[in-house]
């Protein structure tokens, strides 16, 4: 059976990456030339790397028509339901560390915890005649957070492909959903994340596609392990 990787062929992992799996002893070339989206694993004939963006990766690990990915958690948990249920996190990298976190206006004296922002929530169409709006690209992770562990039904998410921190100052939005790394884009938006408003910590992770056939393929288990030890 050949045994599919997909790695990062761009942004910010993509270095990092590679260099995890030189150290694990499975050093990847590319097929053809350098601009080549196929790689091979010197010495490991039964593995072929797929080079993708780490949004595509998360798509192709989820739906199983890769077998393992290098990708951020936050990508999986928000492309999936149950997403435990399709793959399986094998290890946790150790690099694209982001949180995906509620983040308020600064000048929202009143409001430093989630429970602050429920008793804004309810008041909200009374004060202003509209539910609260809420920025982001994480529309699953922000339902979740906010209706199943925190109850909060009367909002209104607001999709933001970009910029999102920029929305409560064009009034597009009240608060935002989105990530943060070292924190200057919320500063620089006079933003503050609420105290127990962090919804993710996320990093980069080796994801493995839960498949049937895994099972009696030793080269799998190999490939987890060899992964580990370079951690
Ligand atoms: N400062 C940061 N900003 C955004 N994402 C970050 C940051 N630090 C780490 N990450 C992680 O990087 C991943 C996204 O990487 P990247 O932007 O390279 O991928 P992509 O979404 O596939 O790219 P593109 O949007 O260009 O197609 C996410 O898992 C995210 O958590
Ligand atoms: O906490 P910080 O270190 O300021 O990082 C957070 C910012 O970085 C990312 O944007 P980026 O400009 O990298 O572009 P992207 O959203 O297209 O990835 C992300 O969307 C945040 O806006």
């Amino acid at each position: 059976m050949t045994i599919t990787i997909a790695l990062p062929s761009k942004g910010r992992m993509k270095e990092d990456a590679s260099a995890i799996f030189e150290r694990a002893g499975m050093t990847i070339s590319a097929v053809g030339n350098d601009r080549s989206y196929r790689g091979r694993v010197e010495g490991w004939d039964d593995v072929e790397i797929a080079f993708l963006s780490a949004s595509e990766i998360s798509r192709e690990i989820g739906n199983g028509t890769v077998d393992f990915g290098v990708t951020g958690e936050d990508l999986m948990r928000e492309g999936f339901a149950e997403v435990d249920k399709r793959v399986e996190f094998c290890a946790r990298l150790g690099f694209g560390h982001a949180d995906v976190v509620v983040a308020v206006p600064e000048i929202w004296l009143d409001v430093d915890t989630m429970a602050d922002l429920v008793d804004v929530a309810a008041d909200f169409r009374a004060r202003h005649g509209r539910r609260l709006a809420i920025a982001t690209k994480y529309w699953r992770l922000t339902q979740q957070f906010f209706s199943s562990q925190h109850g909060i039904q009367l909002y209104r998410i607001v999709e933001s492909l970009g910029a999102t921190e920029g929305a409560p100052a064009s009034g597009s939005a009240d608060i935002i959903v989105d990530i943060t790394s070292t924190g200057s884009t919320l500063r620089a938006n006079h933003l503050k994340v609420l105290q127990d408003g962090i919804i993710l910590h996320s990093q980069a992770c080796l994801v493995r596609a839960r498949k049937e056939s895994h099972t009696d393929e030793p080269a799998v288990q190999a490939i987890i392990e060899a992964v580990r030890t370079a951690l």
